[in-house]
């Protein structure tokens, strides 16, 4: 994890003609380096920060794609968080009253998507925002920070501090598709990340949802607990495919509110 948080850093600290080798917008791309990526996708602050991000196809991320600063880590690390993520999928199955292989089975958590973030110091960090406010769309997402604070989770309408991960501690957030999945048992959590003005924050968020096969299969509250035990508990969401669910996140933010059923 230490150096997975490093390779990070080596990356970003490259000379910048190195880096805009990997420069791209193209979210199609496997492997890319991006500016303030959500700058176009919304009317929200620009996010003072830098991200690579691996979006790894149906057949894994071609090895020559990577950059090679970090290369054997990041490889190991795509390896390690799936892992991590199948071992979660049946605790939180499990928790949610559901079947142990329930997530797994119907394959919500199959595509992985890796963002390596680097904030560097702001020198008005009260004008901007390092990560404007968002719930993550996706399922699940496992985040690992360095030791520099600046994530900040909505609690009501305060905004709190997470407080300093201890080495070796990942924070697992629960993304809105999960949520409309569990139907509101499992709830996705606003975020954001505060600039800073002399500290260089890293992070790494790895995202997991429907792959590409399953993009337009449609995904609604498990019917396991809505018909729980003959106590009939209403759904609150419509069914919706992950196309549609992003198409509404990348203009507007968090969907689940759309996808009410009145
Ligand atoms: O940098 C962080 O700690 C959070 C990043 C984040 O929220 C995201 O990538 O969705
Ligand atoms: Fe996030």
């Amino acid at each position: 994890m230490e150096e997975m948080l490093a390779s990070t850093r080596r990356f970003h600290e490259l000379p910048r003609e190195e880096k805009m080798a990997f420069y791209s917008r193209d979210v199609t791309r496997p492997v890319r380096y991006v500016s303030n990526g959500r700058l176009l996708d919304r009317a929200a602050p620009a996010d003072w920060r830098d991200t690579l991000a691996f979006h790894v196809p149906d057949g894994g991320l071609d090895q020559q794609s990577v950059p090679p600063v970090c290369r054997e880590v990041a490889t190991e690390y795509l390896k390690q968080t799936l892992k991590l993520k199948n071992k979660l999928a049946e605790l939180l199955s499990d928790a949610a009253g559901l079947n142990r292989d329930h997530l797994s089975t119907i394959k919500c958590m199959e595509s992985q998507t890796m963002a390596c973030h680097y904030y560097p110091p702001c020198p008005q960090p009260h004008l901007t925002i390092g990560s404007s406010k968002h719930t993550d769309p996706f399922c699940l997402t496992i985040l690992l920070q360095d030791h520099n604070q600046g994530l900040q989770v909505r609690n009501h309408d305060r905004w709190v501090d997470m407080p300093k991960s201890a080495q070796g501690a990942l924070v697992v957030n629960v993304g809105d598709f999960l949520q409309l999945i569990t139907n509101d048992k499992f709830k996705s959590v606003e975020h954001r990340v505060v600039a800073q003005s002399s500290t260089t924050r890293s992070s790494v968020a790895c995202f997991f949802g429907p792959g590409s096969e399953n993009k337009y299969r449609l995904y609604g509250p498990a019917k396991e607990l809505v018909l729980l035990g003959g106590d009939h508990v209403e759904p609150v969401y419509r069914e919706v495919h992950l196309v549609e669910f992003l198409d509404y996140f990348k203009s507007n933010g968090s969907p689940l509110s759309h996808f009410k059923l009145s």
